[in-house]
């Protein structure tokens, strides 16, 4: 057993089998997600993020009858308990957005009765899958409008679930077009098989933990800046960089300190992440609206610079990053953003993890100590 090869950070293991999502990532040529059978740019192009969390959850597109009903019992519980927000109100205003998401779905699950694991059910489960897809907006929305001193806004329930997220968080009906940029975003943050977060979420079900701990536990993993706290992180680099002509220079000197760009490299995709073409045409209706065509070239220079530098392509966050500033949240709010699209991925995993349950135990190479005695006092 111990010679066994250990592939640190379970780099190339295949640990289970999901019909969620597959990753198709080639050492030659163009990767491919598809969620459940579907391209996810064709499910971006032409499908809400409702429909996509019924494709996720139930395996099948909604039917027009379905659509409906999904989405009456999604608008009627957007509005966050009373607990919930006695919970949030009490922690600091400027805590991190991450830790005050993490704290609300641990507290959501308060207000759930902890069941045996015989008493679980498939019903259950998706019903509390819903009520966090349904109130995620609501906690996010009114932490973006805490850290700029304002009120909190309810969630209108004449409004689609992106739509009426932004009314919500910037007091007035976005655009269009700036609706349609976010639900692109959304759809490609909303499932990517055994990512760290999904994994983390897989682990924590398969001790029979409770369906909340399993999401919060994955909040906190996605906080992380090697995963989705990446989109964040972005911000940081672009403003480093600063202006087009100064990125490769900038690159030369992040790979001499041997840094990592963050919203660059993927575990799985080596040749260029399949959802980023997409984000970035999201992206670039957002330049055009905003008239930010300096953001749009210092975004190609790093990118340039970067893929002549190195070879390493870019991954989704970097341009969901600029594009969520351009649309008006802060930065710290951006990873809050992820979470509220990656839980219908999360819950989705749930399910499957308790429907064919292992217990996720591996094992170590122990490198301490001999065995030893203690002598003396
Ligand atoms: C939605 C998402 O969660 S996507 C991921 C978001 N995360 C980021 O953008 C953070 C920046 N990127 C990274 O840190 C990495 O690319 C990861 C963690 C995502 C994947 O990394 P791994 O598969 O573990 O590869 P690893 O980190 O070992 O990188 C392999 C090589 O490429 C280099 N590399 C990978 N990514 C980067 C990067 N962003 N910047 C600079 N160098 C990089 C590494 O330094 C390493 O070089 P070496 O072989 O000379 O030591
Ligand atoms: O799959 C990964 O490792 C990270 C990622 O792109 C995601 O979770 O969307």
């Amino acid at each position: 057993m111990s010679e066994q090869e250990i592939k640190r950070g379970l780099a190339g293991v295949v640990v289970d089998t999901t019909e969620v999502s597959s990753v198709t990532a080639p050492a030659t040529g163009p990767s491919e997600l598809l969620y459940r059978g579907y391209p996810v740019q064709d499910l971006a192009a032409r499908c809400t993020v409702e429909e996509v969390a019924h494709l996720l959850w139930y395996g099948e597109l909604p039917t027009t009858d379905q659509l409906v009903a999904f989405e009456r019992a999604e608008r009627a519980q957007r509005a966050l308990p009373d607990a919930v927000v006695a919970v949030l109100d009490a922690l600091p205003a400027d805590a991190h957005p991450m830790d005050l998401v993490r704290t609300a779905v641990s507290a959501i699950g308060s207000t759930w009765p902890t069941l045996a694991p015989a008493e679980r059910t498939r019903e259950d489960d998706l019903a509390r899958a819903l009520q966090l897809f349904a109130q995620l907006p609501a906690v996010v929305a009114r932490v973006q409008r805490r850290r700029r001193g304002l009120e909190p806004l309810p969630l209108r329930t004449d409004l689609g679930w992106s739509a009426a997220f932004l009314a919500a968080t910037f007091g007035e009906e976005a655009a269009p077009e700036v609706v349609r940029a976010f639900e692109v975003s959304m759809v490609l943050y909303a499932e990517h098989s055994f990512n760290a977060s999904t994994f983390t979420a897989r682990v924590v079900t398969s001790t029979l933990a409770d369906y909340h701990s399993a999401i919060t536990a994955a909040v906190g993993a996605l906080k992380g800046p090697l995963h989705g706290g990446a989109n964040e992180a972005v911000m940081g680099v672009l403003a480093e960089v600063g202006t087009a002509d100064r990125a490769a220079e900038w690159v030369a000197q992040a790979r001499a300190e041997k840094r990592k760009v963050m919203g660059f490299g993927h575990r799985v995709y080596k040749t260029g992440d399949s959802r980023v073409p997409t984000m970035k045409a999201a992206l670039d209706v957002m330049v055009e609206r905003e008239g930010r065509r300096d953001l749009a070239e210092l975004y190609d220079a790093i990118e340039r610079a970067m893929t002549d530098a190195t070879g390493i392509r870019p991954n989704l966050d970097y341009p969901s990053g600029p594009a969520y500033a351009l649309m008006g949240f802060d930065t710290e709010v951006f990873t809050p953003l992820f979470v509220m699209a990656r839980v219908l991925g999360w819950t989705a995993h749930v399910r499957e993890q308790v429907e064919a349950n292992a217990l996720i135990r591996p094992l170590s190479r122990y490198t301490g100590p001999e065995r030893r005695s203690i002598t003396g006092n």
